[in-house]
């Protein structure tokens, strides 16, 4: 098996540094002033839309593109360099099967091209393609092409390991087994971005999250970080018959929906709207919940609220009934 990579030494640079950057094509400014710092050995995820901007951060991440201004640094080196030098592997959403090799030959054939190399039976392995090794890779379905894709960005052993939306095309044991390998590698000490839709993956398995939206980080941190950064606990309760007149001035609250007997408040403070329920006897089936991520996203996004059941993001007097 492949060795733990060597700790970067304390002052090395980031694996990933990004400052001001900025790309347009024509009118569509596709990344707008970007700066981002990934230590050595985190595990972060591009968290965004359709159109965010996360490929064209990739893109310049790796020295397919050059931003129109700012500078991007990779182990403190220009991303050509360190992509030359075999410290960057990638997995790109849109790579082209290459005709007549089969799976094992382009892998073998990518890691000739790296300086230290792991085994490529042990490449093969880490993607799940031990059984189709000998298969033509233009002969085999999306999702065992793109298992062959993420072959090609490990075997090369690289320090840094970039994935663009690396489980589109997988199914669920594949997905499982995908991030089992991903994990592993960044127990060894590697780094790893991906860039993803799903939040349940970002959530799993990132160390943290940088959300962007149009072509800029709107959030960066854990997902706890986020989560609290989108605000609003929900606190909800049995009325038991109580009006839910003046729940809305309680301490901390945001927002006020009540459906049939239960009240459901949005606060910035669920510690002291508790306290202030306790202090009216309003404790029948209190509960307190954490915003979903999916909610922080949301509101960190603008986006449209997904179901009728998400609390409306009222004014702070507003006493919502939903019946
Ligand atoms: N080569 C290009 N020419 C013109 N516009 C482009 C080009 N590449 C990206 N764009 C535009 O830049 C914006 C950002 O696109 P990008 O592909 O980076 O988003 P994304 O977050 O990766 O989206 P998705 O999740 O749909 O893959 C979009 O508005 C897109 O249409």
């Amino acid at each position: 098996m492949t060795q733990t990579l060597p700790t970067a030494p304390s002052g090395a640079p980031p694996a990933v540094r990004f400052r001001h950057v900025a790309k347009s094509f024509g009118a569509v400014r596709a990344v707008s002033g970007i700066d981002l710092d990934v230590r050595a050995g985190e595990t972060v995820a591009l968290l965004g839309r359709n159109g965010a901007g996360k490929s064209t951060t990739v893109s310049l991440l790796l020295g397919l593109d050059t931003p129109d201004a700012g500078s991007v640094r990779l182990f403190g080196e220009p991303p050509e360099r360190a992509v030359r030098d075999g410290r960057v592997g990638a997995m790109l959403q849109d790579a082209r099967p290459v005709p007549r090799v089969t799976a094992r030959e382009l892998v073998a054939f990518v890691a000739r091209t790296h300086p230290a190399p792991m085994p490529v039976a042990e490449a093969l392995d880490l993607a799940g393609l031990t059984d189709l090794a000998g298969r033509r890779v233009d002969r085999l379905s999306g999702g065992q092409a793109q298992r062959v894709r993420f072959a090609v960005a490990l075997v090369g052993n690289p320090a840094l390991i970039v994935l663009d939306e690396p489980t589109a095309a997988l199914d669920v044991e594949a997905r499982r087994a995908f991030w089992a390998s991903v994990r592993g590698r960044a127990r060894r000490g590697h780094t790893v971005l991906f860039s993803t839709h799903h939040l349940e993956e970002a959530d799993a398995y990132a160390d943290r999250i940088v959300v962007i939206d149009r072509g800029r980080i709107v959030a960066d941190g854990t997902a706890e970080q986020l989560r609290r950064a989108a605000g609003g606990s929900l606190v909800s309760f049995d009325l038991a018959g109580r009006p839910s007149e003046g729940l809305a001035a309680l301490p901390g609250v945001g927002c006020v929906e009540v459906r049939g007997d239960r009240a459901r408040l949005r606060t910035e403070d669920p510690d002291a709207t508790v306290v202030a329920l306790v202090g009216l006897g309003a404790v029948r089936g209190l509960e307190v919940t954490a915003p979903s991520l999916e909610d922080a996203f949301l509101a960190l996004t603008d986006a449209p609220a997904p179901t009728a059941a998400a609390v409306p993001a009222a004014p702070a007097d507003t006493v919502v009934e939903v019946r």
